[in-house]
């Protein structure tokens, strides 16, 4: 156990790490904010209709040749997964109708379809916070887009901090589950009237990573090396746009969690609502507070390493489903 003053000062080191991150976030947010945004804020479940979705969809799918199998949402500091795409075709979410826009770092806006290793994907580089002024329902609105396009597996994946002490930033975090604290307190994209023809009214979650994708995921850790870099463990999503407390780490460890984000949740409630096959991953982008700080240089080489060990776990999962490996 540590003593007061201990507390004390990795509680400082904690706010100096953010600090630093914030201060170097402020100048894109600002370019970024200088563009009017699309944001559309209404009650939950009624702001898409399923001819909405189903429009969306049409658009996207008359601009691909082939049936797409898979669909990627890529997280922050996650944008390079597009790079594996072959001759993408890419769309501005500007111009599909009643998208939003993207009001943040590192999320571009765009939508890419094309081939990754002999599969066709639909990927989105760039994913819809609440904290933006989006309902969960819009935040989690694309992976129904794309379940109409045609896909059988959502691979979603988010930045997250550390609450396990044995993680590291640059590490990969495989998720087996989740602790969706927005649901805790009623607050559900599913919240509204259900559409049937998404999916029941009530959804199972005990089951919602799939198990056989972890084990794939696992192997693949081995084969390239990387199996200490990657962990299994149990995301939780916050709302942010802050960033937990030193309590409230410390209490997300004492309940299993083992890594925190802003996101991610309410997409994979959607995948299992309307029958999708879920995979999930984080880049951990924060250490944990028992960990020393660390200079900004070294964070994001560490951080570009994990993307690469993205990257490859992304390429090699996709041909193992593909070839049933
Ligand atoms: O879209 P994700 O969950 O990867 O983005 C996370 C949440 C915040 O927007 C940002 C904080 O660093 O990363
Ligand atoms: N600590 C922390 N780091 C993050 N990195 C991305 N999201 C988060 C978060 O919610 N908390």
């Amino acid at each position: 156990m540590c003593n007061k003053d201990c507390c004390a000062l990795k509680t400082a080191l904690q706010i100096r790490r953010m600090k630093i991150l914030i201060e170097q976030r402020r100048q894109q947010e600002e370019e970024a904010n200088a563009k009017p945004k699309n944001i559309i804020v209404t009650p939950e479940s009624l702001i898409y209709s399923y001819d909405d979705i189903e429009k969306m969809a049409k658009l996207i799918i008359s601009r691909s040749e082939t049936r797409p199998k898979f669909g990627l949402v890529c997280g922050s500091n996650l944008d390079t997964l597009t790079d594996l795409i072959e001759n993408p075709i890419v769309i501005d979410y500007s111009d599909i109708p009643k998208f939003p826009d993207c009001t943040i770092h590192d999320h571009k806006g765009k939508l890419f379809v094309g081939t990754l290793m002999g599969a066709t994907v639909i990927a989105l580089q760039g994913r819809f916070h609440h904290y933006e002024g989006n309902s969960l329902a819009s935040c989690s609105m694309p992976v129904r887009v794309l379940k109409l396009c045609g896909i059988e597996y959502m691979i979603l994946t988010c930045a997250a901090g550390a609450v396990n002490k044995n993680y590291k930033v640059g590490d990969i975090m495989l998720i087996k589950d989740h602790i969706n604290m927005f649901g805790w307190f009623g607050n559900n994209p599913l919240n509204g009237p259900n559409d049937l023809r998404f999916g029941d009214r009530h959804v199972i979650m005990a089951d919602a990573y799939d198990e056989g994708l972890i084990e794939k995921a696992l192997e693949i850790g081995l084969e390239i090396g990387q199996e200490d870099r990657m962990h299994l463990g149990v995301y939780a999503c916050l709302g942010g746009p802050v960033y937990e407390t030193a309590t409230e780490q410390r209490f997300l460890r004492s309940i299993g969690v083992d890594a925190v984000g802003m996101s991610l949740v309410q997409e994979v409630i959607y995948a299992r609502h309307c029958g999708l096959k879920v995979f999930s991953f984080s880049l951990i982008s924060m250490p944990p507070i028992e960990q020393p700080d660390m200079p900004e240089s070294v964070r994001d080489v560490s951080i570009h390493q994990g993307q690469i060990v993205c990257m490859e776990l992304l390429s090699r999962m996709i041909y193992k489903i593909q070839n049933n490996l």
